[in-house]
């Protein structure tokens, strides 16, 4: 088996509002890849990552990672989290509220371990200044990215990330994108995320999975799964009416209605005789047009 696979599949019944649901998943990660995990609110997303993280049981299946079985049903295997080299950030943070920034993150290290590293990830969520506050005193997105920094402490092997930068504003979310895409080239670890944010999906994830009712529906790379072939699928495109026009640091910033809301969009600076305010246009979402963003 290759170093490191995560390697899923499992069967559980979901206890959901509307009755029992079934949740069928097979899932492979590559050692050191980026996976999305998207789809509806309550297809199973959380409960995956749980699964994963052995916070949740499933009824049937197996989950490994490389050549050691965290679950294994069959025979009744199931190592415990704290045995899974794992960092994870949940919806709820789950910061320990009697602790300090720096305590909730030194609580997470291993004894003996060097604690320069706290201090480094204190730097890079830029939440030094703050280190001496308890949670109570920070705002949603400062506890999400302590939330953030704790998973990051102990150099995990799997990092699961149930929408992470989601309280962020726009600013701070990229730069923890871009934290986590360096850091995760330095450490090699592999990373699940949950998140609706299409931007993020095409600037992180080599692989999505697209889960609906306890299924995935969709997988590949967010090119496949975003921009199939077919030219008539309108799910590969972004339809909108440009409202206004601004050019900002030699590029064009368009606000845009965009199914019945107003977003904004980044776009390489000679679109700008294209980009007149009246227009409809038809943007097509690729990693092969970079420039091209979608920013709020
Ligand atoms: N341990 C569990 N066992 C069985 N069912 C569960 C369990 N945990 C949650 N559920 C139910 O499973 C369904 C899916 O929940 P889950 O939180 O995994 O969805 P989700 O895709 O993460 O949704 P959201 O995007 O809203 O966070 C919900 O109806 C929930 O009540």
């Amino acid at each position: 088996m290759s170093d490191k696979l995560l390697d899923i599949s499992i069967r559980h019944t979901l206890q959901t509002a509307h009755g029992i649901l079934p949740m069928e998943v097979s899932l492979r990660a590559e050692k050191g890849s980026i996976v999305a995990i998207t789809g509806p609110s309550g297809a199973g997303k959380t409960t995956l990552l749980r699964q994963i993280a052995g916070l949740v049981i499933p009824d049937f299946g197996h989950i490994k990672f490389g050549n050691v079985i965290w679950q294994n049903t069959d025979n009744k295997i199931f190592q415990s989290p704290q045995l899974r080299n794992i960092g994870f950030v949940f919806q709820d943070y789950a910061l320990f509220p009697h602790l300090s920034v720096r305590e909730n993150l030194l609580f997470a290290l291993k004894k003996g371990d060097n604690e320069d590293i706290v201090d480094e990830l204190l730097t890079s969520v830029e939440l030094t200044q703050l280190a001496d506050r308890k949670p109570h005193q920070l705002s949603g997105g400062q506890q999400q990215r302590v939330a953030l920094a704790r998973a990051l402490v102990r150099k995990p092997d799997l990092l699961l990330l149930d929408e992470p930068l989601s309280s962020l504003d726009h600013r701070m979310r990229l730069h923890l994108q871009e934290y986590l895409l360096k850091l995760q080239k330095y450490l090699g670890f592999t990373m699940l995320i949950v998140t609706h944010d299409l931007g993020e999906i095409f600037r992180m994830a080599n692989q999505v999975f697209v889960l609906e009712n306890g299924k995935i529906s969709k997988q590949g790379s967010p090119s496949e799964v975003y921009l199939p072939e077919n030219e008539n699928n309108d799910q590969l495109a972004i339809y909108g009416e440009v409202l206004s026009c601004t050019i900002m640091d030699d590029h064009l910033i368009i606000s845009a209605l965009i199914q019945q809301s107003v977003r904004k969009i980044k776009l390489p600076l000679h679109w700008h005789s294209e980009m007149l305010p009246g227009r409809s246009f038809v943007l097509r979402y690729s990693m092969d047009i970079p420039q091209i963003e979608l920013i709020s």
